[in-house]
């Protein structure tokens, strides 16, 4: 073997192998080795490039083999093989022939070119080609096509608009009869890799897709497939390595074979099967299309709705998918039911989908009397038939998150709002677009005060999403207005110390049996809640303000002019006294301290927050209940279930969108704007099963039965029908602390929680005592599990997480990428209780 195969063969060794699918590689590419002919593309061996419309297909590898021979006149495995399968040149050749003539002969299709001279001689390994040859169904039929000559940028001079042409031919998918099966040595293993032909779909084991596809001049197909069309429904995967050819071949072959099979002509899209506002699209069309500033994204066939004067683009039924390019040439009118609308409102002559209806609300447009509105390319609105523009859609920052999250397009920097087009002729596809891969979507939806945008904080910190400018200003402010509020929660506290002293000093008064005159002064004088008239003051606006609802309507705003006041108040001893017995301040929350203990640093204007004091924030912005982030997972030693391949995927994106109750409307009927999530991720806050709310008509409900009822909401809920769930039982810090002294059961449904305690110090942690908030939270877990069973009849994933904690954040969210793998690789993975346990203990 040369040393240039040895370089792109990893392992590869001379050594034979017992039979006959494990043999040397080097075998597969021999013909290659002693091929002097013309240079070939790159450096790789590789199948001669030929144009296979000009010939039948089936006698492509035996042309490969003729043009090979008229230069060498060796070319072929060469080496001597003791492989019993092995049919000789001379025989395969005269099948292949057979099947071409019968193929003719049966009128198969129109051939307009003769076979070319085949010679016995040619030594090109057709064992393949007689194994597809012989497959039922899987005849080998000239191409439907008439030969045209092809201009230098492969289009064809004649194409017409009226001629929906099929260049290049298509073949018949190979049935997947047998699971697992290779379709060559009919080796069975259902969970080994195999590699697919993009033609015809069959499947190769890692010992014999060379010997099946050869050098892939156009990626991979079988040797029999070159020239044909790929399976569309394959589209997806073009460029896109797998994990067999990593094994097998060195870097540098896979980047080559990738990139022909990325841009080789025949593999292109058929322009014709693209369908724009009802017209099929010509070849000069799909060009313009491809190659203008902003493209559609992974472009297959099907029919798509176009409005060129916003650049709008989406597929036919649906909502608009992605701003592209406005103003070009392509397709008829477009359609007023082209995405489905049903919302009465129309957008340059098409009646909008509903989630785009919510972005206009959000973005404050009066929607009311179904108004008609022209939108043009950069987002400029008006009434259609009025010459006032009203605003700019993509202006306003609301938008742009309330898009992002309803999966809306926003116009990216790179897009050319003006429509100008960029000339070109090429017929190119864009690589950067074809590349890329689509996005893992998880909804991040929970109840009151369940911890979703801390959550969602974390995730942004965990994964390096910087806050923007925007967010950290609106957290800014949110963190500034709540401290007044924790300061106000103080203040109240002090009022009731300080009436308590009163309370306790009169009743010693009345044991004491003194003199009413001589305790005031007493008391006066050791009360050490008491405050200067000055603080009294600004105590009691406080307290009114926060009781009138007006908190927000004064801070920000007053901020500078009250700081100093917060100053004072923390160096006044009374106040400091308050702050000691905080704990016993219920309505102070928990984060409150973090942000007390720096009060005067706060409430200074010139206050930027930390990335921990957002995360310690209630809340993410003080506007809407919507936000979203895109993220990817970095490499990680927690990533116990991954493997490496997908770990070092940078191009693996996620967006985790996360919806506040409010948002959610009433019955929830907002939930059916993400009905294109992959995930849905439930939060559940694991302490309040002990607590209640009470409604206007005073009665009064559990947090956590309040929180049931909004999961079966949205578990049930017709979008999410498919989805996969995971539930978020969260604050598990807090329930720790709290199960030691509340018991489970106080919440009705949880009644049957009585677990046996043991007291012996040894088996207190042990792993079959565990602690007893751990099987609190099993027990919770449990009872979700069995409702979203009943429910829905799909299984329910539980994690246990702390959302202060990076780690537990992480582990989280890498835990419903694995949900999705496990879905996407639609394994027989009957999760059984033990293994679900095992994730549930490892996340805790
Ligand atoms: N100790 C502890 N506190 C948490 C945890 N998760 C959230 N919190 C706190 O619980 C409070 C509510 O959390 P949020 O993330 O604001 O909850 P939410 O889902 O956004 O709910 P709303 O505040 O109603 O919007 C905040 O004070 C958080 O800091 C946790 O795991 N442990
Ligand atoms: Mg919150």
């Amino acid at each position: 073997m040369t040393s240039f195969l040895r370089s792109i063969l990893p392992g590869s060794t001379s050594t034979s192998r017992s039979n006959d699918c494990d043999e040397d590689y080097s075998a597969e590419y021999s013909f290659a080795m002693e091929y002097s002919g013309p240079p070939l593309n790159q450096d790789i061996p590789q199948v001669v490039p030929i144009d296979v419309r000009r010939i039948p297909t089936a006698a492509v590898e035996a042309k490969i083999g003729d043009e090979n021979s008229s230069s060498s006149g060796t070319l072929g495995f060469s080496e001597s093989r003791d492989d019993s399968n092995q049919l000789s040149g001379s025989s395969d050749i005269e099948d292949i022939d057979d099947d071409v003539k019968a193929g003719v002969d049966n009128n198969y299709g129109k051939l307009t070119v003769d076979s070319p001279e085949i010679s016995s001689s040619d030594g090109v390994d057709l064992e393949g080609c007689k194994d597809e040859a012989e497959a039922p169904g899987l005849r080998i039929r000239p191409p439907i096509v008439d030969f045209h000559e092809f201009t230098q940028s492969g289009i064809t001079s004649d194409e017409s608009d009226h001629d929906p042409q099929v260049v290049f031919p298509e073949r018949p998918v190979v049935p997947d009869e047998v699971k697992g099966l290779c379709h060559r040595c009919n080796s069975r293993s259902r969970f080994s890799d195999k590699e697919v032909c993009i033609v015809c779909g069959a499947k190769y084991c890692s010992k014999c897709v060379i010997r099946a596809m050869g050098s892939m001049p156009e990626g991979r197909k079988c040797i029999t497939c070159i020239g044909y069309r790929i399976d569309e429904s394959r589209r997806g995967s073009l460029g896109k390595t797998s994990r067999l050819l990593k094994r097998i071949l060195v870097d540098e072959a896979i980047k080559h074979i990738m990139k022909s099979e990325l841009s080789c002509e025949v593999n292109q899209l058929p322009p014709h099967l693209v369908v724009v506002n009802d017209k099929p699209l010509t070849i000069e069309e799909l060009v313009s299309l491809q190659s203008c500033p902003n493209p559609p994204k992974k472009l297959r066939p099907g029919r798509f709705w176009y409005d060129k004067v916003s650049g709008f683009w989406g597929k036919v039924g649906e909502k608009p998918s992605q701003i592209i390019t406005s103003r070009l040439t392509v397709g008829y009118q477009i359609r007023q039911d082209a995405s489905n609308g049903n919302t009465k409102v129309l957008i340059n002559s098409r009646e909008i989908t509903k989630p785009e209806l919510r972005m206009l609300q959000v973005a404050g447009i009066h929607c009311e009397g179904n108004p008609y509105f022209w939108v043009t390319a950069d987002g400029s609105y008006q009434h259609e038939g009025m010459n006032y523009v009203m605003g700019k859609l993509w202006d306003k920052t609301r938008v742009k998150v309330v898009c992002k999250a309803l999966s809306l397009p926003f116009p990216s920097n790179v897009s050319n709002h003006g429509g100008e087009e960029l000339a070109s002729n090429t017929y190119e596809v864009n690589l950067k677009n074809l590349d890329r891969k689509t996005i893992n979507k998880f909804l991040l939806v929970g109840g009151h005060q369940s911890g979703t945008s801390t959550i969602f904080k974390q995730a942004k910190v965990l994964y390096d999403v910087p806050f923007s400018e925007d967010e950290r200003e609106n957290i800014k402010f949110l963190i500034q207005r709540n401290l007044y509020s924790y300061i106000g929660i103080l203040l109240e506290g002090r009022e009731q110390f300080e009436e308590d002293y009163f309370v306790e000093m009169r009743r010693r008064q009345d044991i004491a049996q003194h003199d009413i005159s001589e305790i005031s002064e007493e008391v006066d004088e050791q009360n050490m809640y008491s405050i200067s008239p000055r603080l009294k003051a600004f105590s009691d606006w406080l307290l009114q303000v926060m009781v009138s609802g007006n908190l927000e309507a004064v801070f920000p705003g007053a901020t500078q002019e009250y700081a100093p006041l917060v100053e004072e108040l923390w160096k006044n001893k009374t106040f400091q006294a308050t702050y000691k017995r905080r704990n016993e301040l219920h309505k102070l929350p928990q984060m409150a301290n973090h942000f007390l203990d720096r009060a005067v640093e706060i409430s200074r204007i010139n206050y930027e927050p930390s990335d921990m004091d957002i995360l310690y924030a209630e809340g993410i912005t003080s506007s809407n209940g919507i936000a979203s982030m895109e993220f990817s997972f970095p490499i990680s030693s927690q990533d116990t279930y991954m493997e490496s391949d997908d770990q070092s995927d940078p191009l693996l994106r996620y967006q985790l969108i996360r919806v506040h109750e409010n948002s959610l409307g009433g019955n929830c009927k907002w939930l059916e704007m993400f009905e294109d999530v992959d995930l849905v991720m439930f939060c559940v806050s694991l302490t309040i099963y002990d607590e209640f709310y009470e409604d206007v008509t005073g009665i009064r409900t559990n947090k956590m039965m309040a929180s049931k009822k909004l999961f079966e909401k949205v578990a049930t809920h017709p979008s999410f029908a498919q989805k996969n769930f995971i539930l978020i039982l969260n604050k598990f810090d807090l329930l720790e602390e709290k199960i030691e002294q509340v018991p489970l059961s106080q919440c009705h449904w949880f009644q049957d929680f009585s677990p046996v305690i043991s007291l012996h110090p040894y088996n207190a942690n042990s792993n079959n005592n565990p602690p007893l908030a751990q099987r609190a939270f099993h027990y919770v877990a449990v009872k979700f599990r069995q409702l979203f069973t009943s429910l829905t009849g799909r299984k329910l994933f539980v994690a246990a997480v702390t959302g202060l904690e990076p780690d537990s954040v992480d582990k989280a969210l890498r835990f419903g990428r694995e949900v999705l793998k496990w879905d996407e690789e639609k394994l027989t993975f009957s999760m059984n209780e033990d293994t679900i346990e095992s994730i549930e203990a490892s996340t805790t």
